[in-house]
């Protein structure tokens, strides 16, 4: 599978990688590569289905991202890298700490869902709307989810989700619906920091801080006056947050 990247920083720092959210691209880091290139060589990708990454015929599994971040290290020569990731890019995480603990040293997790909390079916039909409709029948409830109204520079973020190839978003709520990522969050062994947004409709919080319990020695910090997608409104607290966590 070939994975879209773009890397920023130099080329023998200590690699982080930025895995995104669903329906955008590795656009949606714009408020922290710079930020994160000053110490690390910043690897930011598009999930399959996503920004100019392939896109095969869905449904996807959590197997199918997770292995397809395994190979791009593997492409790129790193044996081991840090990761950051929000939302669906947490979820890709999470399979990573569980399933590939040798390939990482530290992990970020921002809004991660670890099971289809708003039930397996909200997911299937999302995706059978997005096949029939096109992204177009979601970006405005999904602006609406990831932003407190006060927030109005939504322009790019909306761009990235009506530009996200149909097949590549309804396979990736496929992938979503269809994982439960519980069962080996005990096994975790890399550091883990955890953040949650006090207003997060999406991924709520209730639903992330039981995950900073079930995962040995994890960080939580909760965000107030923040909705989901946190890494995009909320840059000067979660990028000092990262730098700690990955230094
Ligand atoms: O689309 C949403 O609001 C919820 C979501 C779950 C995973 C993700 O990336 O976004």
């Amino acid at each position: 599978m070939r994975l879209n990247y773009v890397e920023s920083g130099a080329g023998d720092a200590p690699v982080v990688l930025l895995g995104s959210s669903l329906g955008v691209t590795h656009a949606m880091w714009a408020p922290q590569i710079d930020v994160l290139a000053e110490r690390f060589r910043v690897i930011a990708f598009d999930h399959r289905g996503h920004g100019e990454s392939e896109v095969p015929p869905g449904p996807y599994t959590i197997d199918d991202l997770g292995g397809d971040v395994v190979e791009l290290l593997d492409t790129l020569g790193v044996e081991q890298a840090s990761y950051v990731g929000i939302s669906l890019g947490g979820a890709v995480g999470l399979w990573l700490a569980e399933n590939a603990p040798e390939r990482f040293h530290r992990f970020a997790l921002l809004c991660p869902p670890a099971w289809p909390a708003a039930g397996a079916q909200m997911w299937t039909d999302r995706a059978a709307t997005v096949r029939a409709e096109g992204t177009q029948a979601i970006t405005e409830l999904t602006l609406g989810r990831w932003f407190l109204p006060d927030f109005t520079s939504t322009d790019a973020i909306r761009e990235q989700l009506l530009n996200t190839p149909d097949e590549g978003y309804a396979a990736c709520c496929e992938a979503l619906g269809a994982m439960d990522l519980r069962d080996k969050l005990a096994d975790i062994t890399a550091p883990v920091l955890l953040v949650t947004a006090e207003q997060d409709a999406s991924i709520p919080p209730e639903t992330v801080i039981p995950l900073a319990t079930a995962i040995p020695g994890a960080h939580l910090e909760i965000i107030e006056n923040a909705a989901h997608l946190v890494t995009y409104t909320h840059p000067d607290v979660i990028n000092p947050l990262l730098l700690a966590h990955l230094s």
